[in-house]
């Protein structure tokens, strides 16, 4: 189990982790996700103890990191920034990090079967590429058999079967009972791996939910009305479980109501309608839209996109 109570981080004048609390359980896959920027490599690297926080502390199985005896068996890591010599084997690699721990060797031999890299595990580092190093971090997580794993963005880099693998290898070591905290900045990808998610955004917790509850929610039907008399439409839909959303441009998004209801509440009233279309937002939409407001640097996308041609015409 890890434990975050109240972390803070700044760097300079900039709020990195801001107030976090939560806490990661055992059995389960947690997805750690946010934007860009959103203080997940920051808060993985104080629970790890490599970073002091400014306030607050995080624990694993109620002890801080750094006082674990054996670290390496307590708690595996993978991290964006390896330090592996590019001259070095990954056989040799791992070799060295079991011998200063104390593992034996046949463990090197076989988490490198466990991770795929049976037929690449005496080449060079330097030549690996992104996806097999990634393996070889994720080899390096598992040396000491550990009961809690951090592993941030362990996607990155890998392919389709890579994300398979990973997917699969990462359910069987919670179903193991082990605690599994995993960061990604993609909801479709968490939606398949995780059961519970931890979503943060400019350092802030944003929300603390089950995959499926999150699922349940954004799968929620949005129905495009088009009208003339926008207005009174939107005053007769209003009711305590529907929301309307409108752009002042006679469009109104609905929710809560089905297009059925939507034609049969207009009809009755005379209301004429110039469209009645369902909407469904898929849940990196739905995950977009909880973070607007948190993301660091936003693209330019849909709408400026097309006042930047227009302007530039
Ligand atoms: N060593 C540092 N010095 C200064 N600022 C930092 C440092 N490390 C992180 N930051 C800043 O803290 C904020 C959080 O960064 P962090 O890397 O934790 O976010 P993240 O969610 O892991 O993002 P990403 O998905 O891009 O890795 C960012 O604004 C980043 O620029």
């Amino acid at each position: 189990m890890i434990e975050a109570n109240g972390l803070t981080k700044r760097y300079g004048g900039k709020v990195a982790v801001d107030d976090l609390s939560f806490t990661v359980r055992p059995g389960v896959v947690t997805g750690f996700l946010g934007p860009n920027g959103a203080g997940k490599s920051t808060t993985m690297r104080m629970i790890l103890g490599l970073d002091a926080p400014g306030a607050g502390h995080a624990t694993v199985n109620g002890r801080r990191h750094t006082r674990h005896a054996a670290p390496l068996h307590e708690v595996g890591a993978l991290l964006e920034a390896r330090g592996v010599h590019p001259g070095r084997s990954g056989y040799d690699h791992l070799r060295a990090l079991a011998a200063t721990t104390g593992i034996p060797r046949r463990r090197v031999d076989e988490v490198i079967d466990l991770v795929g890299l049976g037929e690449v595990a005496h080449r060079r580092v330097g030549g690996f590429s992104l996806g097999m190093g990634q393996r070889l971090g994720i080899a390096s997580a598992l040396l000491g058999d550990p009961a809690t794993l951090i592993l941030d963005e362990p996607v990155n880099g890998l392919d389709p079967e890579g994300i398979l693998w990973i997917r699969t290898l990462l359910k069987g070591l919670a179903a193991e009972g082990r605690t599994v905290f995993v960061s990604s900045h993609l909801m479709s990808e968490m939606a398949l791996t995780a059961e519970q998610l931890i979503i943060v955004g400019r350092g802030r917790l944003i929300a603390d939910v089950p995959v499926a509850d999150f699922v349940r929610d954004s799968s929620r039907l949005t129905t495009r009305v088009r009208s003339p008399q926008a207005e009174r439409l939107r005053d007769l839909l209003a009711g305590p479980d529907v929301t309307v959303t409108g752009d002042g441009t006679g469009v109104l998004q609905v929710q809560g109501l089905d297009g059925e209801a939507v034609g049969r509440i207009a009809a009755r009233h005379g209301v004429t309608l110039y469209e009645l279309t369902p909407v469904h937002v898929s849940l990196e939409e739905a995950f977009m839209e909880l973070t607007r407001d948190a993301v660091e640097y936003h693209g330019v996308t849909g709408r400026s996109t097309a006042g930047v041609e227009r302007s530039a015409a």
